[in-house]
């Protein structure tokens, strides 16, 4: 793989600014990555790791002469990063984002970004729960996807944002805004608030002890407190700035669950079977689709039917 942009400014230095720093270098990507983070505590950690060629003090400097420049900070802090960086970008350089949301970032960069440069919004769609520049590695983006909302963006300046995500690793998707917002309020937002939710209600739980709901987890349960676990910051932005798609899937949650609920009063099972039918073909779905790389073998679990 060739270099795709001679110098890179990567401000915000936690889990997926770092996964990228790793990824550029694994694939020969970047001529120079250079970052930057608001505390010095995390830049010095930054240093530390190493995966940054300079690390600078502030988002300007980083940003100034970079040939693209990507906000990897919280959703809620986008709009104040790019007023700082507005008044030095070089012409023709590419402002990116890797924000969960997108309507709510494009309202806030775009009228800090002077006309001469390609702002093309994106969004990875892979993380874990850890953040900080120390919970980055190079293998995040393999084989997962990449959105990006060129919404009228220059073709080549768009073309070479995709050969990065693709260099990393991602397949790239496009679309716009408002779609991203709505899907990724179904397939991200709404689950992290019932992960979150459901690990609340095990904690207020007096009955059940925090030694059984550590010892007897299950796997389902596991998994919630997993995303339950992610970063305080960045779904509080999340949820703000997502705040009419999200409200809309949990308007549509909490009806099903109710009827759910009143086939479980009522002891309605043809209801029960009828609904996990129609979702277990999803999960066979995805995996048929080869997204799920973590899934057990498909045929076996077929066999019991
Ligand atoms: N973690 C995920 O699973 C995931 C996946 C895809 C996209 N995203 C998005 O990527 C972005 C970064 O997330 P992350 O997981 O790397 O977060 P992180 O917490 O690991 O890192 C965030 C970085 O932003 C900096 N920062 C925090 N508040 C700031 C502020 N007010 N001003 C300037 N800098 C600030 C932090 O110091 C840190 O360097 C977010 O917008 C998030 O929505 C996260
Ligand atoms: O695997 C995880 O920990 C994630 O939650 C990653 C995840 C998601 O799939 O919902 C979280 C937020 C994003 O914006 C993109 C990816």
């Amino acid at each position: 793989m060739s270099v795709v942009y001679q110098r890179v400014a990567l401000i915000g230095l936690g889990l997926i600014a770092s996964s990228m720093a790793h990824a550029m270098r694994r694939g020969g990507l970047a001529g120079e990555i250079v970052g930057t983070a608001r505390s010095a505590e995390t830049r010095d950690i930054a240093r530390d790791v190493g995966f940054c060629d300079r690390i600078v003090d502030t988002a300007a400097e980083a940003a100034e002469g970079a040939d693209l420049v990507v906000l990897a900070v919280p959703v809620g802090a986008m709009g104040a990063v790019a007023q700082e960086i507005g008044p030095v970008l070089k012409a023709g350089a590419t402002v990116t984002d890797v924000g969960s949301v997108k309507g709510a970032v494009i309202e806030a960069v775009s009228p800090h970004l002077p006309e001469n440069v390609h702002f093309i919004p994106g969004h990875p769609l892979a993380g874990t729960e850890h953040s900080g520049p120390r919970s980055g590695f190079a293998e995040l983006y393999d084989n997962r996807w990449c959105i990006l909302v060129p919404n009228g963006a220059d073709e080549a300046a768009t073309q070479r944002l995709r050969d990065l995500w693709q260099g990393m690793g991602a397949n790239v998707d496009m679309m716009d805004a408002d779609h991203h917002d709505l899907v990724l309020a179904v397939t991200s937002h709404a689950p992290h608030l019932i992960a979150y939710t459901m690990v609340g209600v095990a904690d207020d739980l007096g009955r059940v002890t925090d030694t059984e709901v550590i010892n007897y987890s299950a796997a389902g349960f596991r998994d919630f407190t997993r995303i339950a676990a992610s970063d305080p910051t960045m779904w509080r932005d999340v949820f703000l700035s997502n705040k009419e798609a999200t409200l809309e899937i949990l308007g549509r949650f909490t009806e099903e669950l109710f009827a759910l609920q009143r086939a479980i009063r009522t002891g309605d099972g043809d209801h029960l079977f009828d609904y996990f039918t129609r979702t277990r073909a999803i999960r066979r779905g995805i995996i048929e689709a080869g997204q799920d790389t973590d899934a057990p073998d498909f045929g076996r679990s077929t066999k019991h039917e």
